[in-house]
């Protein structure tokens, strides 16, 4: 997520000299500095720039250790933390780094190429220039989209966090079904691609809702008809229970790290 950041960033004309990189294996962050031109930097705290903009992206499991290793320093440089961690808590996040302004955002890895969706949550104490200052990141990725309450991070995590994966499966799927039905492996991947990337920008530019968009395409007993009758038989009690698994898995791993955290 680290490298789909700061790609996203880069190339957005994020100006990479300022992008420091602390992590532990010298040969990842260094590669990173020589895709990017970004700084490499060791895991290991050492004083910030002022009023830095800090994003944690390590797993869930090793904040506790990271954030306390580094809390003096946060204090120290005033910075602004966004932590992109799954299921981790504001509450977790304040209660390691007491007095360090706090940003939640949840990106997905299409940020690397500016197509991201972001979602982003902040305490209500949180100054409107605080807020600015992580929208205006965010949205240097792709779409930014504050939410209003906490809670709704899990849905958003199991929504656009891990959508990505899921989309990905759809494409695997009508790849391999179009291969059964006779066609050649590259092609029904080309076309599998081009036409979910199709429907989506024409969703995305038209004022018309998905379903007028579907009601477009489907001639009364044609070939979509024949199909959507397929996809109606399953599609949205499935998508139902894709989004509540990932959301009840988001909210276990918050309970279980407010836990260890
Ligand atoms: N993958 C995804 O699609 C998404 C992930 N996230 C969140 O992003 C975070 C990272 O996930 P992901 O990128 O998949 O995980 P990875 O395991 O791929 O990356 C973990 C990163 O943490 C770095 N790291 C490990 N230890 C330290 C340390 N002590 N100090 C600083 N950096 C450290 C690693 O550096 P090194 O390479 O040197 O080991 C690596 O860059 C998680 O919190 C996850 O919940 C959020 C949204 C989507
Ligand atoms: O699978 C995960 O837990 C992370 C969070 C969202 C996407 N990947």
């Amino acid at each position: 997520m680290a490298r789909a950041l700061i790609a996203g960033l880069c190339n957005h004309g994020f100006p990479a000299q300022q992008i420091q990189v602390h992590a532990p294996h010298p040969q990842r962050r260094d590669a990173l500095a020589a895709e990017f031109g970004v700084q490499s930097l060791a895991a290991e705290p050492c004083p910030l720039p002022p009023e830095a903009i800090v994003v944690y992206a390590a797993k869930p499991k090793q904040m506790r250790a990271i954030l306390t290793a580094w809390a003096h320093e946060l204090r120290a440089a005033r910075v602004l933390l966004i932590s992109v961690a799954a299921g981790v808590r504001l509450s977790s996040l304040q209660a390691l780094v007491p007095e360090v302004d706090v940003v939640r955002v949840m990106p997905n890895t299409p940020t690397q190429i500016g197509a991201g969706a972001s979602t982003l949550y902040a305490p209500a104490e949180l100054d409107t220039a605080r807020r600015q200052q992580a929208e205006k990141l965010v949205q240097s990725t792709g779409l930014a989209e504050w939410l209003p309450d906490e809670e709704s991070m899990d849905m958003a995590t199991a929504l656009a966090g891990s959508g990505p994966a899921y989309v990905f499966l759809f494409l695997e799927a009508l790849e391999d079904a179009a291969v059964a039905g006779g066609l050649y492996r590259d092609q029904a991947r080309r076309l599998a691609i081009a036409t979910l990337r199709g429907a989506a920008e024409l969703a995305q530019q038209s004022d018309l809702a998905p379903a007028l968009l579907r009601h477009q395409v489907t001639s009364p007993g044609g070939t979509t008809a024949a199909g959507l009758s397929a996809w109606e038989e399953g599609l949205r009690p499935l998508a139902k229970r894709a989004l509540d698994a990932a959301s009840r898995r988001s909210q276990e791993l918050a309970a279980l790290l407010a836990e260890e955290l």
